[in-house]
């Protein structure tokens, strides 16, 4: 059975008449990893800091497994590793000299720290780079020093913010898989959050679309997308070798919705697979068929659609929603 470790009930944050967090209702399973997808000054930061209990909700409440975090900060953060967007060592200092700080800080027995850290520096990649000083390390070993820190003390839960900032492909990529075999290892429920879609994409079980204080929606990417594609959530693309396009109206297409034609390109929309029947009919009528694809939605439309509904229903986010997209959206 689905076992909330994570939930909010009506949490809320203002900064005078401001709203930074609109009611949050939202509950994340233990095992899972959840993406807090927005874009700058959504409220991700607001609501994590609610989270560790580090600031304190104007209405709601945020538990952690069962935990009230703004009664109880304390047993919250033994349950909770968090990793802000920049993490900071002592440079002159080597890893496991700096783990081990970090060890005894959390109370770790002073016969164990060392094992302890040397085990979590394997456990994140670093067994190479122990007796390094981290003021040699690179963007992405910082950050996998920083994941053994949270996990140091054991956490159930890793709330990370933006942990892919400043990496590179490979770095992103990596890092990404280190977080999923941590999850799988270790059943860790991780939150992350994030304003790069595809890399959330890539790791998260469920994401949750994060703007101006309100989540606006929240599932995997087939619920979102059945959500908001609901019309004509399968979408076959056909391309045909002829010098004539047949007619739309006269085409008679068992299953489809709706039929567009652009250049030599037949889209047709349905509310299943139709993609064999489309074919057949094509053939059967004598068309070449060069090309058949299936259009599938990533999270890119999806916050798009989503973003582009609210910017409708709430016309004072306009501002926010198309400086995010100008700048992300083709990453
Ligand atoms: N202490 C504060 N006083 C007043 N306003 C604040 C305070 N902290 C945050 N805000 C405002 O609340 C809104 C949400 O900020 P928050 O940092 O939670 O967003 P975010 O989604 O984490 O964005 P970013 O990725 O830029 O950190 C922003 O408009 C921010 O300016």
């Amino acid at each position: 059975m689905e076992q909330p470790i994570i939930e909010m009930n009506g949490l809320t944050k203002h900064y005078g008449s401001f709203k930074a967090v609109d009611n949050l209702h939202l509950s994340i399973n233990k095992g899972e990893i959840f993406g807090l997808l927005g874009p700058n000054g959504a409220g991700k930061s607001t609501t994590i800091l609610m989270l560790l209990g580090l600031t304190i909700p104007t209405a709601g409440e945020a538990r952690i497994c069962g935990i009230n975090a703004s009664r109880n900060p304390i047993p919250v953060k033994r349950k909770v590793g968090y990793m802000p967007d920049n993490v900071g060592f002592y440079n002159e200092l080597t890893a496991l000299e700096n783990l081990i700080y970090i060890g005894r800080l959390n109370g770790i027995p002073e016969k164990e720290v060392k094992n302890i850290a040397r085990e979590m520096l394997v456990e994140v990649g670093l067994e190479t780079a122990i007796n390094k000083k981290t003021g040699t390390f690179s963007r992405g070993m910082k950050q996998r020093l920083g994941l053994a820190d949270v996990l140091i003390k054991q956490p159930e839960v890793i709330i990370l913010d933006e942990p892919t900032l400043g990496l590179d492909p490979a770095g992103v990529k990596d890092f990404l898989e280190l977080i999923r075999q941590l999850n799988q290892r270790q059943n860790l429920t991780v939150l992350l959050s994030s304003h790069h879609l595809h890399q959330v994409q890539q790791v998260c079980n469920r994401v949750g679309i994060f703007v101006a204080g309100h989540l606006l929606a929240e599932g995997n990417i087939e619920t979102l997308t059945g959500n908001l594609f609901k019309t004509a959530p399968y979408v076959v693309q056909v391309t045909l070798k002829t010098a004539i396009m047949p007619d739309v109206q006269a085409l008679q297409l068992p299953g489809a919705e709706k039929i567009t034609i652009n250049g030599d390109v037949i889209e047709i929309s349905g509310q299943e697979d139709i993609t064999p029947d489309i074919v057949r009919y094509f053939v059967h009528k004598g068309f070449d068929v060069t090309s058949v694809q299936k259009k599938t939605y990533g999270l890119d439309e999806i916050y798009q659609q989503y973003f582009e509904n609210n910017l409708k229903e709430n016309a004072p986010n306009e501002k926010s929603g198309r400086s995010f997209f100008g700048r992300f959206k083709k990453h």
